[in-house]
């Protein structure tokens, strides 16, 4: 199972003073993201690992369910939907493209 390692948060929004501080925790945080989108990726191998032929990678009406929950998750969450769609958007995009190279991978480049 995944852990995350993560520096110590020293600000809050609020408490943060000086451009440092500000950035620590960009900083900070955009080390979690990559541990956590990298933990993403792995569920694309699995993916890759469990659908049955080359055609699902891409799957049209998964990634509108998937857009469609994130921007719902913003609601919550106090993120801006016009950051957020175009992330998962491209992010999607660029997930399908290492799932299809997982399956290719794993299957031997067979279509
Ligand atoms: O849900 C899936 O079927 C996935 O493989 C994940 C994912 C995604 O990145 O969210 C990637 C490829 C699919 O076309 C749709 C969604």
């Amino acid at each position: 199972m995944t852990t995350y390692t993560s520096d110590q948060r020293r600000h809050t929004s609020e408490t943060a003073e000086t451009m440092a501080d500000v950035r620590y925790e960009i900083d900070r945080i955009d080390r979690l993201l990559v541990e956590i989108l990298a933990e993403r990726q792995s569920f694309m191998d699995a993916a890759a690992r469990i659908k049955p032929d080359r055609s699902k990678v891409y799957d049209a009406d998964r990634i509108e369910d998937v857009v469609a929950k994130v921007k719902a998750a913003c609601q919550g969450a106090g993120l801006s939907p016009a950051i957020a769609e175009p992330v998962w958007r491209k992010l999607i995009e660029r997930c399908i493209a290492y799932e299809f190279g997982s399956y290719d991978t794993r299957r031997g480049g067979d279509v």
